[in-house]
């Protein structure tokens, strides 16, 4: 396969003892596009993640990452790959610059070009007034800042993610998406791992769900919001009912409240429900999307689970 090839498994799996951490995953993360893994706790997101970036070996099923097989090809694999773990563990006597200088030498990058690249990253993650303290006292934030710009040393191909968002404040993570969408842009195959799924929603272009150590659903996000929930608020929901029922309009009524909820599958048949709704007489409140494209199809899916 050739370079730039982004990330490919199929049928991939991996056991503890008796536990089938991932069953049976395919999965594509192509160059140029960010690609949300989703899965609820347990779902085996990190376990594919750890042998996608050739930390851990899978029972079976094949695995490629810029055109390599990281347990096979693992240098090729790894010199390509940035990876970034949840927990960001620090080497406590290095400073950050020094974190990232030494990750350089690992990549057998010159010092000098190593210097300038971790001055380049630190810049780019907002810690250069931080730069020469030592790693282990920067806050949780700080140190997933650090981790992300460990992971981007070596210029890689592919990005594995796993929860980058985590610990971030509001700003860090506007930031994070921007830099993702940026290093999608310039050709990267990015994959990543969250449980915000709104924040998903606004970098990724695809999503691959997993369950129980299995792919669910991949799919690009134009496609996942084909059919969408609307919620519909009137000053009288009784009223608002009345109209629905006699409209012919499928709906729900949210358990949560006065709130009504309704599949639509373009923003003309929301508009189109407003007037009519209004021109009925209803006193609507208010029509908007009940939730990201991503949180509705992960919450059909865990229904249909059930
Ligand atoms: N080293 C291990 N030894 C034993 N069991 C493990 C190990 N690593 C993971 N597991 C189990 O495998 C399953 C999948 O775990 P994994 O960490 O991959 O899930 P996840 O989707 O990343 O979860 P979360 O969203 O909570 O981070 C879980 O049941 C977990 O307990």
């Amino acid at each position: 396969m050739s370079p730039g090839s982004g990330v490919a498994a199929h049928g991939v799996r991996r056991s503890f003892g008796s536990v089938q951490a991932v069953a049976d995953v395919d999965l594509v993360a192509a160059p140029g596009r960010v690609t949300a893994l989703i899965g609820p706790n347990g779902s085996g997101k990190t376990t594919l993640l750890l042998m996608l970036a050739g930390l851990l070996a899978p029972d079976g099923g094949t695995v490629s990452v810029a055109g390599f097989d990281p347990v096979t090809q693992s240098y090729q694999a790894r010199s390509r790959t940035g990876w970034m773990p949840d927990v960001f563990g620090t080497w406590d006597s290095l400073t950050a610059r020094e974190v990232l200088t030494t990750v350089a030498g690992a990549y057998r990058i010159a010092p000098a070009d190593g210097g300038r690249r971790a001055a380049e990253l630190l810049d780019l993650v907002h810690l250069t007034e931080l730069a020469d303290q030592p790693a282990h006292v920067l806050s949780r934030g700080q140190k997933q800042r650090l981790g992300l710009a460990r992971a981007l040393v070596h210029d890689p191909e592919v990005l594995l993610l796993d929860e980058p968002a985590s610990g971030l404040d509001p700003r860090s993570r506007v930031d994070l998406r921007v830099l993702l969408r940026r290093l999608a842009a310039e050709g990267k195959a990015v994959l990543v791992s969250s449980h915000v799924l709104a924040e998903l929603d606004e970098m990724a272009d695809d999503a691959v769900f997993l369950s129980r150590g299995r792919t669910v659903a991949a799919e690009t996000i134009e496609s996942a919001g084909e059919t969408r929930r609307w919620r519909i608020t009137a000053l009288d929901p009784e009223a608002l009912v009345a109209h629905l029922a006699r409209a012919g309009v499928a709906y729900d009524v949210d358990p949560d409240g006065g709130s009504v909820l309704v599949p639509l599958s373009a923003d003309t048949e929301a508009a189109a429900l407003l007037g009519d709704a209004v021109r009925a007489g209803i006193d609507v409140v208010s029509l908007a999307p009940a939730g990201g494209v991503l949180e509705q199809k992960y919450l059909a899916l865990e229904e249909e689970r059930r």
